[in-house]
């Protein structure tokens, strides 16, 4: 059956006019509505209005134009049904064989800085999304086109067969379904914000391919790269990439869980990441200091790692990162003549990070964990501690250095896969005892890798301690300062060992599992 009627209404007309004009020459009846309808009249298309078809004004400032069944009925009518064709020609209705549909700009409008509520209920699409549904129903029949990329694929095999083949139908079918589950997703979140329902009974959310990735977290995993429609800056997936291969799924991962420490900073703050751990991270009062300490916390490990940094990279810091071998070197921006030593190493990634929120104000977004069979949603952890929600619990408070390097090694244990200690000294991490099944283990990590630096080290403890062994663990290692959430049936046990030590503990009251 070949193409005979086409139905044209769409937002974003960018090459409408020359599809339409190329689908006239080609006998193609056009049909089309307001805004649409006196471009195409304007640039000398031959076309029909909307309102001679269903023999009805476009009313209501465009909410009712083409919801009207002389519409749909040309849409859903089964060509091959006697009874359909029967009923089509008794009422004077004729078939539509193509519909060319872009919906109005939900996305872009509640993307405005300071879009009203009315306008965003506006800009939901009606008539649009309820033409792709028919159409795309009646993919048998009829060719449903809602991306300005399929035009020129479209075009050809109508010039070459003046219609589509079924498989073409079927395969726009399907991206039509999956445009208007994507387009309702986010009305529907959109509203649930506003009401202040975050997790309704369905959990509804669509995400725009970024990229496919050549494989998962090992080779003979498939895998691709998924974006938040309205995913704010400062993040792995807004990041640009400046230099360097394809980022890879681990690369990604990591980079992440790199992006998630930073942000814990608004001081001048570097972090370097290994298997979503972070190796080292330093803070100073420039960051090249910080870079500094964050490779001096553990040399070895950094090897191969990914570096993030919260400040702009000048050539000083890049030198010192080009001697070494990184996946992936993360900034706010980098100065031309860091770009022009870094950009010299082929095997380099370098990722421009743009802006984000200040510590303080970063707000939870909802993560997801995929289970066998479903999956889990939890707010992203951004607690961050105030000097005031702390207890003092053992005889001796810490020293003002204490409490620092205390405060910084919080920030940090939260990000390292539990049960997590570490320690920090000097504005830097110098021991990470991360993803351990017992507690103690991974403070004899902690402890081990610090070696010399652990005496007058500052141990932060992810979760509490549930008896007194840590502490006298830390204590033997000259460690002379603690902070743990507490709540430990057997406090008392620590918060003696603590005692009998000179060790100062706080409680912060607060837990930080990250598994
Ligand atoms: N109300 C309707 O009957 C209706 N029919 C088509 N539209 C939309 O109107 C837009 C095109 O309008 P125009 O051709 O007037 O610029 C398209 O995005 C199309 O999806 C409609 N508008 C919204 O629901």
């Amino acid at each position: 059956m070949a193409i005979r009627r086409a139905l044209i209404s769409v937002s974003d007309k960018t090459g409408i006019v020359e599809f339409s004009r190329e689908l006239a020459n080609q006998g193609v009846q056009i049909i089309s509505t307001g805004g649409t309808f006196s471009l195409l009249q304007k640039e000398g298309v031959p076309v029909i209005g909307i309102s001679d078809v269903t023999g009805f004004p476009e009313i209501l400032d465009g909410r009712v134009k083409t919801l009207h069944p002389a519409v749909h009925s040309g849409l859903l009518a089964v060509r091959d049904d006697e009874e359909h064709q029967k009923a089509m020609k008794e009422l004077g209705l004729d078939y539509i064989d193509l519909v060319i549909v872009n919906l109005y700009p939900f996305k872009e409008t509640i993307a405005k800085p300071n879009v009203s509520y009315e306008d965003a209920i506006e800009n939901i699409d009606i008539g649009g999304p309820t033409m792709l549904r028919s159409a795309a129903k009646n993919h048998a029949f009829v060719t449903v086109v809602v991306d300005a990329g399929d035009y020129g694929p479209i075009l050809e095999e109508v010039k070459a067969q003046g219609d589509t083949t079924l498989e073409t139908r079927k395969r726009l079918a399907a991206k039509v379904f999956r445009h208007t589950a994507a387009y309702d997703s986010l009305i529907s979140n959109y509203l649930s914000k506003q009401m202040g329902e975050p997790l309704p009974e369905t959990y509804t959310v669509t995400y725009e391919k970024v990229q496919d990735l050549r494989y998962g977290e090992n080779p003979h995993q498939k895998a691709a790269f998924y974006s938040k429609p309205l995913a704010a800056s400062g993040n792995v997936t807004t990041a640009e990439q400046l230099h360097g291969k394809e980022l890879s799924y681990n690369n990604i991962s990591d980079a992440n869980a790199a992006l998630a420490i930073l942000k814990e900073f608004d001081e001048p703050a570097v972090v370097a990441v290994k298997h979503m751990n972070p190796c080292g991270v330093g803070i100073g009062t420039t960051i090249h200091e910080a870079y500094e300490k964050a490779y001096a916390a553990d040399p070895t490990s950094i090897f191969g790692g990914i570096v993030a940094a919260n400040r702009m990279l000048g050539a000083d810091t890049a030198e010192l990162l080009g001697g070494i071998f990184l996946e992936i070197i993360i900034a706010p921006d980098f100065t031309p003549e860091a770009l022009d030593i870094l950009t010299k190493k082929k095997n380099i990634r370098l990722l421009k990070l743009g802006e984000h929120s200040a510590a303080g104000e970063r707000k939870p977004e909802w993560l997801v964990t995929s289970v066998d069979g479903g999956m889990l949603v939890q707010e992203s952890d951004v607690h961050s501690l105030a000097e005031a929600d702390l207890q003092f619990v053992t005889d001796r408070k810490p020293t003002a250095e204490e409490l620092k390097q205390l405060l910084f090694g919080w920030k940090v244990v939260k990000h390292v896969k539990s049960n997590a200690i570490l320690l920090a000294k000097d504005d830097m991490t110098v021991g990470v005892g991360a993803g351990q099944m017992n507690r103690v283990g991974a403070a004899r990590i902690a402890i081990e890798q610090a070696g010399g630096k652990a005496a007058g080290a500052a141990l932060a403890s992810d979760a509490f301690f549930p008896m007194g062994d840590t502490v006298e663990l830390a204590a033997k290692a000259g460690i002379t300062a603690i902070i743990q959430p507490g709540g430990s049936i057997k406090d008392e046990e620590s918060i003696a060992a603590a005692n009998a030590n000179n060790i100062a503990m706080v409680f912060t009251g607060v837990r930080h599992f990250k598994h």
